[in-house]
């Protein structure tokens, strides 16, 4: 295994149905790497096990690595201090909070060894709309606005790799473009990313690799080149770019 985040064999159970199986993934340094699926193929499943935690009561078996060493039996708030981020489903902000309280509470790590290390100077400098914002509560946000806002906070944390899972629920197209592309700034400054995203569109135009989830497995992976001619994803997500290109 070669990349900063790895699993092997990951499987998820809750009473007895198997919601993930025998999953391998990797994400490499500096590579943005896309997870899609559709609707309950058990995405958030993956990516809340990475982090360690789930929904409900799960068995988790299967290995987890980070930067080659195991921590499968790591709790979550110890994968986040060793620099393992999750940006989960629904944000995870503090809607009481102004923009700048809730950057301010997140403490930078202790071991900034192989962390990648962002202010909140940076944080303003990659998500120009939030130093706009920086004064209003959480909750006076839009939804994109609290999607970075939740981004920023997993950076000041000194993220080794970033997951974030379905950055865009809920996102105009417009500014789901934006905030992918803005995302992809952030890899090519060598952050990996793993993202979990349900617009493949979109994650077709930033990430560097695609996995294809159905029901608990992998059933497909390539370069995003690839897997945009994949039959599978080409049917099930891109069938009006497929009927366009005919027309
Ligand atoms: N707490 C839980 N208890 C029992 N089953 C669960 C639980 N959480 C998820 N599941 C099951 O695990 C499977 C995968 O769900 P998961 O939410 O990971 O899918 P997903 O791909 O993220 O879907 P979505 O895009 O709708 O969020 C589903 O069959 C779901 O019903």
């Amino acid at each position: 295994m070669t990349g900063v985040l790895e699993c092997d064999d990951l499987t998820v159970r809750y009473a007895g149905n198997v919601a993930l199986s025998g999953v391998k993934i990797s994400v490499p340094r500096g590579k943005m790497i896309g997870l899609v699926g559709a609707n309950g193929a058990g995405k958030s499943t993956l990516v809340n096990a990475l982090a360690g935690w789930s929904r409900g009561r799960a068995i988790v078996t299967g290995k987890v690595n980070l930067e080659g060493q195991g921590i499968d039996d790591l709790a979550p708030h110890e994968r986040v201090t060793r620099g393992l981020t999750l940006v989960p489903e629904g944000k995870n902000i503090f809607v009481e909070l102004t923009v700048d309280e809730n950057l301010e509470l997140v403490r930078p790590p202790r071991d900034t060894n192989g962390r990648h290390i962002f202010s909140i100077p940076d944080v303003f400098d990659f998500f120009p709309r939030l130093a706009e914002r920086r004064h209003h509560r959480g909750a006076a946000l839009s939804g994109g606005e609290r999607q970075m806002l939740a981004v920023g906070r997993a950076l000041l944390a000194g993220p080794r790799v970033l997951m974030l899972d379905e950055p865009s629920a809920g996102l105009a197209p417009r500014l789901i473009s934006d905030l992918l592309s803005r995302i992809r700034l952030l890899v090519d400054r060598g952050l990996p990313v793993l993202l979990v995203e349900q617009n493949v569109k979109a994650a077709l135009k930033v990430v560097d690799h695609l996995y294809l989830l159905e029901r608990g497995r992998i059933v497909g992976e390539g370069s995003a080149e690839i897997m945009a001619a994949d039959q599978r994803i080409v049917e099930a997500y891109l069938g009006t770019i497929a009927a366009g290109a005919r027309a």
